[in-house]
This record gives structure tokens, sequence and C-alpha cells, in this order.
């Protein structure tokens, strides 16, 4: 069994570090000299400091080991999974694709398994996701995951392959659901993260988090995903990891915003991107999704975090 990672980010090592062992595992980086590097020394340091790669990875930049996978898991960025496909259709063509990323496409405003399902039609798409910080994965802490795929033979045989000791993984058929999850607890981990940049409080934080998960579940299951995936870990399960945690990247890009700080732009934030492709896809469909809302308005510059408040706060009175 070959299992190739593309993407050698944070969450690619991360996956190879937990994934090598019963059979070899292939890091694929885009970046030959560092690759070359990371071979060598065993270490990643630009991506996961600290973290020590085990004998059975092997890291290149040689596309080539795709043609001979027999497992491709997908990490690089959402934003770049589209061209990523395209240049390596030939070799991905009937192989299972795990998705690794979190996100929805600005162009075509999908997300990553319908991506891959439009792409190569003769793959089969699935996605691996839900609350896991790459630095935990890498040290060995236990982490819990979905695997959706709606092929359900290719499900099992997934979750048997990808499974390890501390990384436990649960099946599902939901890809849509899955994708949306961890797609939409990005941008509302950006939210949280401005509720407490801009010194608002932990009541605040709990109160948008909770009315963003109400808004991720709005345009999930109108997307067509079912209620029960985002309750899992996919869906709830990441959103509460990423909102209160000053390890993720996207709520560390919302406290910036509220405090109205420089942020690093080469620094992987998901939510930003997303946040744009949600506003799209809410306007197409005639959703209400305010939080989602607010977020594309604060990461596009079209107003600034009192404004947004000010906004939000002034909603007409509703049920719950
Ligand atoms: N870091 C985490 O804790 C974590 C956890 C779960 C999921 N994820 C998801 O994994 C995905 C990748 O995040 P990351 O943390 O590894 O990001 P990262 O910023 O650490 O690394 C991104 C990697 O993608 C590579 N890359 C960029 N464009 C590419 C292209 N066109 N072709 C090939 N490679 C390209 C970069 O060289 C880099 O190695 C994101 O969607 C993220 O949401 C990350
Ligand atoms: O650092 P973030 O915000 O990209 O979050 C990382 C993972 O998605 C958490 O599950």
């Amino acid at each position: 069994m070959s299992i190739v990672i593309a993407g050698s980010g944070a969450f690619g090592t991360a996956l190879a570090i937990a994934l090598a062992g019963p059979q070899p595992v292939i890091l694929l980086g885009r970046d030959a000299g560092q690759m070359t590097k990371v071979e060598q020394t065993r270490r990643h340091e630009a991506r996961l400091p600290g973290a020590t790669l085990p004998d059975g990875i092997m890291a290149t930049a040689n596309a080539d080991c795709l043609a001979d996978a027999d497992i491709v898991l997908l990490a690089v960025p959402m934003q770049q999974l589209g061209a990523f496909l395209d240049r390596n259709a030939a070799s991905l063509a009937n192989k299972p694709c795990v998705a690794c990323c979190k996100g929805v496409d600005l162009q075509t405003l999908s997300g990553p398994v319908d991506m891959i399902a439009q792409r190569l039609p003769g793959a089969t798409p699935a996605i691996l996701t839900g609350p896991s910080f790459a630095a935990d994965i890498a040290v060995g802490l236990p982490t819990a995951l979905t695997l959706a795929c709606a092929d359900t033979d290719a499900a099992k045989h997934l979750q048997e392959a990808l499974n390890r000791p501390k990384l436990r993984l649960y099946r599902s058929a939901d890809t849509t659901g899955a994708q949306l999850g961890g797609a939409v607890k990005n941008v509302i981990a950006i939210a949280a993260g401005a509720c407490i940049g801009a010194e608002l409080g932990e009541s605040a934080r709990a109160a948008l988090v909770t009315r963003g998960f109400a808004e991720m579940q709005r345009l999930a299951t109108a997307l067509g995903a079912e209620t029960e995936t985002l309750m899992g870990l996919s869906g709830l399960g990441d959103l509460i990891l990423t909102c209160g945690s000053p390890q993720s990247r996207n709520f560390r890009f919302g406290l910036s915003i509220g405090k109205r700080d420089p942020f690093d732009a080469s620094i992987t934030v998901e939510g930003a991107a997303t946040a744009q492709a949600l506003r799209k896809i809410a306007v197409q469909r005639g959703l209400d999704l305010p939080v989602l809302d607010a977020v594309n308005a604060l990461v596009t510059g079209q107003t600034e975090i009192g404004a947004v408040l000010q906004s939000l706060l002034s909603r007409p009175l509703k049920e719950e």
C-alpha cells in the first residue's frame, strides 16, 4: 500500500508522521531544495518546527510518485487545489483522492470533494477533516477525524488504511456536510478572533460562535448536508477547537482584525477566501447569513470592526 501526501505544509507533514509505520509514506512538496533538506535532516523547520520525521517517510518534489500511489492525500491549500489537480490529472485519474484541505474555492464555489469529482471523474473523492492541529498530530497527541466518502466500500477501505492508534477515524458518507463544516468553521473562527481582539468578551464570543454554528447548519443543509454531520467532528468539533484556541491561524487572523494589528500575509488563512466564496453562495441561494457576511465584509476591507458590531447588534429582534 503506497500512500502519497501532496502538500508538504504543516498538515501534510504531520499526517506523514502519523501515517508512516505500517507502510512507507511519500511526502510530496513543490520546492526541490526544501524537500531535499527535509529528506536529509528529517525535519521540516519551515512548516512544522520541532517535529522529527521517522524513517518511513520519503520527502520528494518529484510528482512522478503520484502515478504509483494507492491512496493520495491532498494537503495543499484550498485555493491551490484546482491547479494541483489539473497539473497532475493523468496520475490521479482513477485513484482514491482524499482532500485534507478546508475551504471553498473562490473561482468555482466548490468544496474540495466536489472539485475532485468535477476535475477527475474517474477518481474516488473523499475528505479527511475535523478538529486537528498539525502540531498535536505531529507529537502523537490523540486526534479524532471524519473520513467522508460517498462510496461505502471505498470509505471502509480508506478508514482502515488511514486509521492509526492515535489518529482515530470515524466514517461518513456525507461529503457535502464534511467539506462544508470544515470550510465554514474557519470563517466563524475569524469572527471569534475579531471578537476577542476587539475586547468584546468571552460571552460575546460564545454568542457569536453559536449564531455562526446556526449559519453553518442553514447553509450546509441548503446545499444537501445532513444535520448529524454538522453536529459531529467535521462541524461542531472543529468549530469548538478553532474558535477557542490561539493555535488556530484563522482565529489569530481574526484577533489581528479586532486589534487593528497587521497580519503576516504568508500565513495560510483559509477562512479569508472562503468567506468571500460563501458570500457568493449565500447571494445565489438567498440565504441570510449575517455572521459569515460580516467576516466577508471585514476581510475584503468593506467595513471595520466597530461598524460590524453595530450592524450585528442592530438587526431586527427574532426568535432563536
Ligand atoms: N495546519 C493545521 O493544523 C491543519 C489542520 C487541519 C487541516 N489543515 C488544512 O490543510 C491545508 C494545508 O494547510 P497547512 O497548514 O499545511 O498549510 P501550510 O501553510 O503549512 O502549507 C501549505 C503548503 O502548501 C504548499 N503549496 C502551496 N501551493 C501549492 C501548489 N500550488 N502546489 C503544491 N503545493 C502547494 C506550500 O508549499 C506549503 O508547503 C489547509 O486547507 C488547512 O486548512 C491544516
Ligand atoms: O490553524 P487553522 O485555523 O487553519 O486551523 C487548523 C485546523 O483546521 C484545526 O482543525
